[in-house]
C-alpha cells in the first residue's frame, strides 16, 4: 500500500501558478544498479571523429551510458520553445539533456548544419544513447519515457545513411553502390499506429530535411486518397515512407512500394504495433521489407561492410516483454536502449516479467508485466492526481479542476465516443472552447481539430486512445482522465501527452468512489505518488499527498 506522508491539507488560489508545487522526484525509486554494456562491446571506437576535438570522446560517451546521480548531472542550457499561437511557452527542465553536441554522435555535417537551422541544439539523453548504437548498425529497442525525444533517436541516423543529408562515401553518393545518384527502392520504412502519428513523424522528417527535401520522404497513411500516395510513389522516388500498418501494406500488395532493398525498419509505437488488429498488416511488413536478419549471432556485423540486411529498430516509452521476444525474432543481437544505458536483450530473461534494468526479475506479486512494461515510462515532471465526484458531476469538476489549474491547454481522455460528445457540448454550454478528437471524425475533421488544438484555438481537446499514443503538442499543460484508462499502460501514454520534453506537467484523474482502488492499483503499478484533490471555490486544493511505494522491491 502507497504511504501516506502527509495528510495535510495545502490551499493554492487561482494567482499561484500550479507549476509551483513542490516536486517530488520518481529517480530515486529506479535508481538501480544496471547491467550495462561497454563501449568496447558495442564496437565504438575512434570511427566517430570530430574535427573539433580530432577524435570521438569515448570516455564522454562512456559517460553517457551509465547512471549520472541528477546532483552531478551537468546543465547544458534552458531550451524554451516558442508556442504556437496565443499559447505560453512552458519553460524545460534541462537536466533531459546530456552535455554533448549532435557533432559529438557521429552524425554527418549536412544534417547538423539542419538540426541547427531548426533550433535542435543538443541530443536528450535517450537521443545521445541510440544515435551512435544504431549508427553502428545495431538492432535496437529505444525505450524511454514519453517526450523524451525518441523519433529524432532514430530519425538522424536514418537521414545519416539515406537522403540528401547523409555521410558521403568514397563512391560519392553514400550508399556504397558505387553510382552516384542511382536509388531504386524504398531504404527506410516507418510503421505507426495511427495517422495522426504517422503525419506527425513525416513533418518531422520534413523539418529536419528542409523545404528543398520534402520528397525524400512520403506519408502512406490509412484515411487519406491511396491512389494519389501511389502516385507520389511513383514520380517523387522517395526514399522513405512512413505509414500505418494497412496502408503500407496495402500498397506493398499491390506491387506499388519496393522495399525488398530496405535497410531500417522502425516500428514506432511498437507495442501497440503487435496488438491482434494490426497481426496480419504487420506479418505483411516484416516479412517484405528488406531482409531480415539470419539470426546468426556469431560477431558483431562489419559496420563499414554494406549491410545485407534490414535494420530493426522498435521503439515505445512502454516495453512489455511481448516486444523482447518480437526484438529477438527479427533482430540481430538486438541492444535494449534507454536514457543512459544500453542493455543486451539476451541478457534479459526469457521467463517470467521483463526487468528494463537488466537485474534479475523480482518476486514480488505486483511486479508483473503490466507493470514492467508501464514502469520508466512517465516522465518525471509529470506530477499526478485524482479528484473524487459523483458520476453526474464530473464535467463540472472538470471545469472547476481547468479553472483551478489556470490550465491553458487541456487533453481529456474518455473512453467512449458517445459520452465524449456529450462532454464537449456541456463544456461548450459552458462557455469553454472545447472540441472532439475519435475516430468517427472524418479526416479533415480530424486534421482541422488537432491544429487548432495546437495552435490555442480550442482549449480542451475531448478525445479517446487515439490521441494516447505519440502525440506531441509542446504546451499541453494538463491531462485529465474523465473516465480511468484500462491499463497502467495506457494511464501512462494518456499522461505522457503533457510535460513533453522535461516540462512541467499535471495528470488529473477525476473518478467515483468505487473507482478509487483502480486509481491506488496504478499508482501502485507506476510507482508514482497520486494525491488526492479538490476543487473548491476556484482553489486546487490537495487533500492526502500520497508517497508511492516502489513496484519492483
Ligand atoms: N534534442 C532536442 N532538442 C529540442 N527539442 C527536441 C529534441 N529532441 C526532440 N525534441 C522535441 O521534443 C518533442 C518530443 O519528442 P518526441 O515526440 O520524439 O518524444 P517521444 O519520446 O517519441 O514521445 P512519445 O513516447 O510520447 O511518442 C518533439 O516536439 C521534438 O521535436
Amino acid at each position: 500500500m502507497p504511504a501516506l506522508i502527509s495528510p495535510r491539507l495545502l490551499l493554492f488560489g487561482e494567482s499561484l501558478s500550479f507549476h509551483k508545487f513542490p516536486h517530488v522526484s520518481r529517480n530515486a525509486w529506479f535508481h538501480r544498479s544496471v547491467c550495462s554494456l561497454s563501449l568496447a562491446s558495442l564496437g565504438f571506437k575512434n570511427d566517430h571523429e570530430t574535427v573539433e576535438t580530432g577524435k570521438f570522446n569515448e570516455a564522454k560517451l562512456l559517460n553517457s551510458l551509465t547512471e549520472v546521480p541528477k546532483s552531478k548531472a551537468k546543465v547544458v542550457r534552458s531550451h524554451v520553445v516558442k508556442a504556437a499561437g496565443p499559447h505560453r511557452s512552458l519553460e524545460i527542465d534541462s537536466t533531459i539533456f546530456n552535455a554533448k553536441s549532435f557533432f559529438e554522435l557521429g552524425l554527418p555535417p549536412l544534417l547538423i548544419e539542419r538540426l541547427e537551422k531548426e533550433g535542435f541544439k543538443t541530443p536528450t539523453d535517450v537521443q545521445a544513447t541510440a544515435i551512435p548504437t544504431i549508427l553502428k548498425d545495431h538492432d535496437v529497442v529505444i525505450q524511454s519515457y514519453t517526450g523524451s525525444g525518441k523519433t529524432l533517436a532514430y530519425l538522424l541516423p536514418i537521414l545519416s545513411e539515406v537522403g540528401p543529408l547523409k555521410t558521403i562515401t568514397s563512391d560519392g553518393d553514400g550508399d556504397g553502390d558505387g553510382e552516384p545518384g542511382k536509388k531504386t527502392d524504398i531504404e527506410a520504412v516507418i510503421v505507426a499506429p495511427s495517422r495522426e502519428l504517422g503525419m506527425q513523424i513525416v513533418r518531422e522528417f520534413e523539418k529536419i530535411l528542409g523545404p528543398a527535401n520534402k520528397k525524400v520522404v512520403q506519408q502512406l497513411v490509412g484515411g487519406a486518397n491511396r491512389s494519389r500516395q501511389e502516385e507520389a510513389l511513383r514520380k517523387n522516388k522517395p526514399c522513405i515512407v512512413v505509414g500505418t500498418p494497412g496502408r503500407i501494406s496495402e500498397i506493398s500488395a499491390a506491387g506499388k512500394l519496393h522495399t525488398h532493398g530496405c535497410r531500417f525498419l522502425v516500428l514506432d509505437e511498437v507495442d501497440q504495433l503487435l496488438s491482434f488488429n494490426f497481426r496480419e498488416d504487420m506479418h505483411r511488413i516484416l516479412e517484405h521489407v528488406g531482409r531480415k536478419s539470419s539470426g546468426d549471432s556469431r560477431g558483431p556485423k562489419g559496420s563499414l561492410a554494406k549491410r545485407a540486411e534490414r535494420q530493426t529498430v522498435l521503439v515505445s516509452a512502454t516495453v512489455p516483454f511481448s516486444v523482447i521476444r518480437a526484438a529477438r525474432s527479427w533482430g540481430h543481437d538486438p541492444l535494449l536502449i534507454q536514457a543512459k544505458k544500453v542493455i543486451s536483450i539476451e541478457s534479459i530473461s526469457p521467463s517470467g516479467p521483463i526487468n528494463l534494468s537488466g537485474q534479475s526479475t523480482s518476486s514480488d506479486p505486483s511486479s508483473n508485466v503490466q507493470t514492467q512494461a508501464a514502469i520508466q515510462s512517465l516522465p518525471p515532471s509529470l506530477k499526478h492526481y485524482y479528484c473524487v465526484t459523483k458520476l453526474q458531476h464530473k464535467v463540472d469538476t472538470l471545469r472547476r479542476c481547468v479553472h483551478a489549474l489556470d490550465a491553458k491547454s487541456v487533453i481529456v481522455f474518455m473512453n467512449h465516443t458517445k459520452q465524449l460528445k456529450d462532454t464537449v457540448f456541456k463544456l461548450e454550454a459552458r462557455g469553454m472552447i472545447a472540441a472532439e478528437l475519435h475516430g468517427d471524425l472524418g479526416k479533415l475533421g480530424r486534421t482541422t481539430t488537432l491544429k487548432k488544438f495546437k495552435n490555442g484555438e480550442v482549449r480542451i481537446l475531448v478525445t479517446n486512445e487515439l490521441s494516447a499514443r505519440g502525440l506531441d503538442v509542446a504546451e499541453c499543460d494538463l491531462v485529465v482522465n474523465l473516465e480511468l484508462p484500462t491499463d497502467s499502460i495506457h494511464y501512462a501514454h494518456r499522461a505522457g501527452r503533457t510535460g513533453r520534453l522535461g516540462r512541467k506537467g499535471t495528470v488529473v484523474t477525476i473518478c467515483e468512489e468505487s473507482e478509487v482502488f483502480v486509481v491506488k492499483k496504478l499508482q501502485r503499478q507506476l510507482s508514482v505518488p497520486i494525491a488526492t484533490c479538490e476543487f473548491t471555490e476556484g482553489k486546487f486544493v490537495i487533500t492526502k499527498e500520497e508517497k508511492a511505494v516502489p513496484a519492483l522491491r
